[in-house]
């Protein structure tokens, strides 16, 4: 007998709609034991995903998703969704090559009306889904759901702030409060939002209040008497709940409602869509990230996202450790590690993130100096610019974001700190291919969205060693600077103490040989080094240089090593357009140095999700494909 015998006879969600209050509790369980089961064996998002169950199967029951939108705002909460959206049979293959994805996607299914990934964005989209509506005459209900970090983005104010303008009707925020963005949230919006929990009888009184008034006859109010009762009850409003910040927005606010009770998630929902006939409503649900999984629940922020695990004990499922050969750091914490040293020595040292303290490694940093360390929030505009403050008044700003969350910066690390020439570092970790979570994570734009910068120096290191080094020579460069690495370990290298600086645009010639000169970067200087001596062994001559600096580029040793060789091979693991290996491209070019090239780097396409080495190889770069690649163009080459 199936472990999960409702959930497994809904054949259409639309089927919810008849369920009973007992039948959606039972769902409810088994949609969450299902997770924890399938998460356990395949990894993925977890805590924030037990904290959903109850919400979207109260969804199910109120709306049809084929017919009425609904944007999971970052969509890594959105599972139970995707489970009662036909695609439970298929969550075994959850974040890997060619199965599901990790977030919507709207190829992946026609319940996904918004693909995401990168957080804040749900409402915008929601809210142009249902001007589209409006302008063609249609008729269906458009419904956001956001989580409290999401929330802090302005992003996510822009949308509420057109949305309540607009008047805009079937609208609908459901607000995910569970008072965690991966990490803590910050931010005085939180405070706001446990305020409003705390401050909850006004919205039992609200109604009675409001149907008294109402119900005053009107040819009995003089218009004085109207325009005191509607102050009375603002005044009632602004005393119960201070500044009611989303009804003063132009949105209908109900809640807090406990997103675990189901019958009071019904109750809410069944309220919402009633008020939605009239306005834009904000619901504000109340909910526990890795509720009803213990281990969860005591440490949200380790269960955010995990690695397989053992069920019944909790234990994340770790290969065993080789003594003889201990797994080298990941590039985060070599960075976290780094920055507190340095900064050990030099207070004017500061460290910003965008609500990825642990991810980025700034959390080792915060420990050790935590009034230097600012988590602002999901918002990385706003980082770059605050780190341009701090910059112009002597600090020197270390701002760690994730490449692909970057890219959320790039007018601000444009206008306000090159055009500048401001001394701030951006410490980019996840640059690359990062794997299972796919398209919207890879770092893969980073090079080619930095490299137009002016004042700029960007940088890529071959190892944690120079990690260190490059952080130094950004934080003490007096210019912007920007260096990228890796998620994952690095190359267990000895690292050097202390760490020195590197002479600015200098790189590093690794191999001498006549026949190739093979230019890499990044994580593609180790291939390139094996590569040369895989092929010198088989009679092809290649010298390596390893370019350290994207910008400025060595001019002088790549230019002197391209006219020494017969033609040239320039590696990153980066995009084509604009990365890396365009660079070397427009330089030979612009020198007439009258080369073939062959540019190992990815494609124009869209890379997907899965493991990292096999997408590397899908897209050329792997060793064993480099080395067939080169040994074809080396072979077209005239002797
Ligand atoms: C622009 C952007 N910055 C950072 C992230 C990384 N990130 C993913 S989920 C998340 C936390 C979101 O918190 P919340 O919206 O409250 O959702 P919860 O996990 O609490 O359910 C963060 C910071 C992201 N996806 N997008
Ligand atoms: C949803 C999201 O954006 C993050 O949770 C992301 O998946 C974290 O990725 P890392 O595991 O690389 O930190
Ligand atoms: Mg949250």
């Amino acid at each position: 007998m199936s472990r999960y015998p409702l959930l497994d006879s809904v054949a259409a969600p639309q089927q919810i709609h008849h369920f009973s209050l007992v039948q959606m509790e039972q769902l409810a369980q088994e949609v969450r034991d299902f997770i924890i089961a399938s998460v356990s064996e395949t990894g993925g998002h977890f805590s924030s995903n037990l904290g959903t169950v109850e919400l979207t199967v109260g969804l199910m029951h109120h709306f049809d998703f084929l017919v009425d939108r609904i944007v999971w705002d970052v969509g890594h909460q959105a599972y139970p969704f995707k489970i009662l959206t036909g695609r439970k049979d298929r969550f075994s293959t959850l974040r890997k090559h060619n199965g599901l994805s990790g977030f919507l996607k709207r190829e992946e299914s026609p319940y996904d009306h918004f693909g995401a990934g990168h957080a804040s964005t749900s409402i915008s989209a929601a809210l142009g889904m249902a001007k589209a509506r409006d302008l063609t005459g249609q008729d269906y209900a458009c419904v956001a759901v956001i989580g409290d970090g999401s929330m802090t983005a302005g992003m996510a104010f822009e949308g509420l702030n057109q949305a309540g303008f607009l008047e805009t009707r079937k609208f609908m925020v459901i607000l995910n409060d569970n008072d965690m963005s991966i990490n803590p949230n910050v931010g005085s919006l939180q405070g706001y939002l446990n305020q409003m929990i705390s401050g909850q009888y006004y919205n039992r009184w609200r109604d009675r209040i409001e149907h008294a008034i109402k119900t005053i006859p009107v040819a009995s109010v003089s218009r004085r008497l109207a325009k005191a009762a509607k102050w009375s009850e603002e005044s009632f409003k602004r005393i119960a709940v201070p500044g009611l910040l989303f009804e003063d927005l132009g949105f209908r606010y109900i809640g807090p409602v406990n997103g675990h009770d189901v019958a009071a998630v019904l109750r809410a929902l069944r309220e919402a869509k009633e008020r939605m006939a009239e306005g834009p409503v904000l619901l504000h649900v109340q909910t526990q990230k890795g509720h009803g999984y213990d281990p969860a629940v005591k440490d949200p922020l380790k269960w955010h996202g995990v690695t397989a695990f053992d069920r019944e004990s909790g234990e994340i499922i770790k290969p065993a450790p080789d003594p003889a050969k201990p797994a080298p750091p990941s590039y985060t914490a070599v960075f976290g590690n780094t920055l507190t040293e340095l900064a050990r020595r030099d207070e004017k040292i500061v460290g910003i993130t965008a609500a990825m303290l642990d991810g980025t490694g700034l959390n080792l940093f915060q420990k050790a100096h935590p009034a230097r360390c600012f988590d602002v929030g999901i918002a990385e505009q706003h980082a770059v610019t605050f780190a341009a403050g701090l910059a112009c008044q002597g600090l020197r700003p270390v701002a760690a974001i994730y490449s692909t969350f970057l890219q959320r910066g790039f007018d601000q690390v444009l206008h306000d700190v090159c055009l500048q020439n401001l001394p701030v570092t951006f410490a980019m970790d996840r640059g690359g291919i990062v794997g299972a979570d796919g398209p919207t994570h890879h770092g893969l734009y980073d090079l080619a969205y930095l490299r137009c910068m002016p004042n700029l120096i960007l940088m890529a290191p071959k190892d944690e060693n120079e990690l260190r080094r490059m952080l130094f020579t950004a934080i003490y460069s007096n210019r912007p600077a920007a260096l990228r690495y890796p998620r994952g370990n690095a190359l267990g290298v000895p690292l050097e103490d202390p760490v020195t600086a590197l002479p600015i645009g200098k790189g590093e010639l690794l191999r001498e040989g006549r026949d190739l000169l093979l230019v890499a970067v990044g994580t593609l200087v180790a291939s390139a080094t094996a590569l040369a001596e895989r092929l010198a062994g088989e009679g092809l001559d290649c010298a390596v240089i390893n370019a350290r600096f994207i910008k400025p580029l060595d001019e002088q040793l790549i230019g002197q090593w391209a006219r020494h060789t017969r033609a040239v091979v320039a590696l990153e693991e980066g995009c084509a357009p604009g990365g890396f290996t365009g660079a070397i491209a427009e330089f030979l070019a612009d020198q007439g140095i009258a080369r073939p090239l062959l540019r190992c780097a990815v494609p124009d396409h869209i890379v997907h999700h899965g493991d990292h080495a096999r997408l590397l190889d899908e897209e050329g770069l792997s060793p064993r494909a480099l080395y067939d690649r080169v040994k074809a163009f080396a072979a077209e080459l005239r002797p």
